[in-house]
């Protein structure tokens, strides 16, 4: 019998390997600049007001929580649109030149043919009424093949009630990795909440990963808003409300979430809750004294009635930080040779659907989309992936990540409609931060973004433009603008489902199957198909037995979310 010992690490990303690890460090720092291991070493850190030799800066240190500005009476924000956008009339009469010949007006209303809403769909195939007694229903039964929503008066009504309807209960959510609760209402209908943790003008810690960022819930709602004005409209219906620490949350919360209050050293009101990252004290939620506002976003239908499938992502980063760099972020030739190649991408809307969710995750700044999910209720209609999850946008304003937009850059593949409304917001005379603007303005907790982040969505609407013109230098315009898309090197009946894999999930460091159960959700993350098997086997014996019963299996191990060895 051999026993194995590791130690606990404190968190999922407190990695003791990360201070160690001088080719990590050296990988950190800029060219042409060397950086002084021994620095990690020193115990003390200069006096606060000293002068830092060689630039040394300041640390970070965690953010004021203040309050938001719905709870300052002060309405004198300044004038947002305070800059000029970096518009290129020339770059936009190239593009016009280019695409002449595509007829927007003709192809646009054959975007997405098989239109239909679950209150249609059921009625004709199961001569099933659903009920629209509330807005939450009503937004259900008009939830679309096409899109998820289309009669903006319904999402009003439903804004409006997620924003004001008494709280009946408040429960931690399952799943995810931060903070989030769910609130039930009177009339027993569902909503997320993702509370507030930093003032609008934050900005994320430079040497976070995109992995370890905090979410922010003004980014859920702004994000709603921008994909609205978009056209897309995949993103779910979101809305900021201000709620009562003890009131709201407290009175109304589950035991496991009670326990996690507290008053403050300054009187002001707190909780913890329970999530995987920053659910402990020095990262609590406080109010000023007792209000905290939040991000309320409608949850979607139960998956019993209508079932969602979770895709994962060929754009997805490593989520590691040994290996930062995954496969599209170095091979050019990624879109052409793996994605357009592979079965489920080759023929129809999803690689289209991709793109544009990724023009949207560049202008907003988001690289943390690893999976995305798409409903599987309307039979052999395509669906459309649904833009959620997005709350580690608008982190920066002053730092654009020109990866995101990859997809656009390798596949040279954009819808019309998107094509023309970029180009509409681009040639002005409604900017696309003006109509962002005025969208965001009818939010009951505006302004929801600190207007720097006005220029940085400007620029990068320039840089998405200048991505479309660099495309069409190198394709015509009709191998590049089109509703779907087909790759004839590709039969359409291989088009369907990823292989199923299983996993055969197994800690080094678990002792307990609660581990084992966490890790199994972790894989199942990256592998929605996997079956998971929890062995009760805590040594390497047991596995190895294991890995030579099942060979057909994928077996990973894995130290509490990384992965040791796949094989
Ligand atoms: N509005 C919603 N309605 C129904 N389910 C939701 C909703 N929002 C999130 N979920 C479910 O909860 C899961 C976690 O939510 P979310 O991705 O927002 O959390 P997270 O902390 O950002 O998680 P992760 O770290 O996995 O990105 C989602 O994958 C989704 O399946
Ligand atoms: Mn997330």
């Amino acid at each position: 019998l051999v026993i194995l010992s590791f130690p606990r690490s404190e968190g999922p990303y407190v990695d003791s390997d990360i201070e160690k690890d001088p080719q990590f460090l050296q990988a950190a720092v800029p060219e042409g600049r060397h950086f002084n291991f021994d620095q990690l070493n020193t115990k003390k850190g200069p006096p606060r007001g000293r002068v830092y030799p060689n630039g040394a800066g300041e640390q970070l240190t965690f953010q004021k929580q203040p309050n938001p500005p719905s709870l300052i009476k002060n309405t004198d924000y300044g004038d947002p649109f305070d800059f000029t956008p970096p518009h290129d009339q020339q770059l936009l009469r190239r593009i016009y030149e280019a695409i002449k010949r595509i007829d927007f007006d003709e192809l646009i209303p054959k975007e997405c043919t098989e239109k239909t809403t679950l209150k249609q769909y059921w009625l004709q195939t199961e001569g099933k009424q659903v009920s629209a007694d509330d807005s939450w229903e009503r937004f259900y039964s008009h939830i679309g093949s096409c899109d998820m929503y289309r009669d903006e008066t319904v999402i009003d009504e439903l804004l409006r009630d997620l924003n004001k309807f008494p709280i009946k209960t408040v429960h931690i959510m399952d799943g995810g990795t931060q903070v989030k609760l769910v609130f039930t209402f009177e009339n027993g209908k569902q909503a997320v909440f993702k509370p507030m943790r930093f003032g609008r003008d934050y900005e994320s810690d430079i040497n976070h990963f995109y992995f370890s960022d905090f979410e922010r819930h003004q980014a859920e709602i702004a994000t709603f808003h921008l994909d609205k004005i978009l056209g897309f409209r995949r993103a779910v219906p979101t809305v900021g409300r201000i709620v009562n620490i003890t009131s709201d949350l407290y009175d109304k919360a589950e035991k496991k979430l009670k326990k996690t209050f507290f008053v403050s050293p300054a009187k002001n009101k707190c909780f913890v809750g329970r999530c995987d990252y920053y659910c402990d004290t020095t990262h609590a939620i406080c109010g000023l004294p007792d209000l905290k506002e939040g991000s309320l976003q409608v949850f979607l239908p139960d998956e019993g009635s209508v079932p969602r499938k979770h895709n994962r992502s060929p754009y997805r980063r490593t989520y590691s930080k040994k290996n930062q760099l995954a496969e599209w972020q170095t091979n050019m030739d990624y879109c052409t040779n793996q994605v357009k190649a592979k079965g489920v991408y080759a023929h129809g809307r999803k690689l289209l659907d991709l793109i544009d969710l990724h023009i949207m995750d560049y202008l907003i700044g988001n690289q943390d989309r690893h999976h995305y999910e798409s409903f599987n209720v309307f039979g052999k209609i395509p669906s459309y992936a649904i833009h959620l999850d997005n709350g580690r946008a608008f982190g920066r304003t002053d730092f654009d990540d020109h990866d995101i937009l990859l997809p656009l850059k390798q596949c040279c593949l954009i819808r019309p409609r998107t094509l023309q409304t970029l180009l509409n917001y681009y040639s002005e005379p409604r900017s696309l931060t003006r109509a962002l603007h005025d969208s965001m303005f009818k939010d009951p907790v505006h302004p929801i973004l600190a207007f720097k982040h006005y220029p940085a969505l400007e620029r990068r609407l320039h840089d998405v433009i200048k991505a479309i013109d660099g495309c069409l230098q190198k394709v015509s315009a009709s191998a590049m603008v089109m509703n779907h898309f087909h790759n004839s090197a590709v039969a359409e009946d291989q088009a369907e489902e990823e292989s199923k894999i299983n996993i055969l999930a197994w800690s080094i460091d678990g002792s307990r199957v609660k581990v084992h159960s966490k890790l199994c959700s972790i894989f199942k993350k990256n592998y929605p198909t996997l079956t998971c098997h929890i062995p009760f086997a805590f040594f390497i014996f047991p596995i190895l037995v294991q890995m030579c019963l099942f060979p057909q299996r994928i077996v990973c191990i894995a130290k509490y979310g990384f992965t040791i060895f796949c094989h």
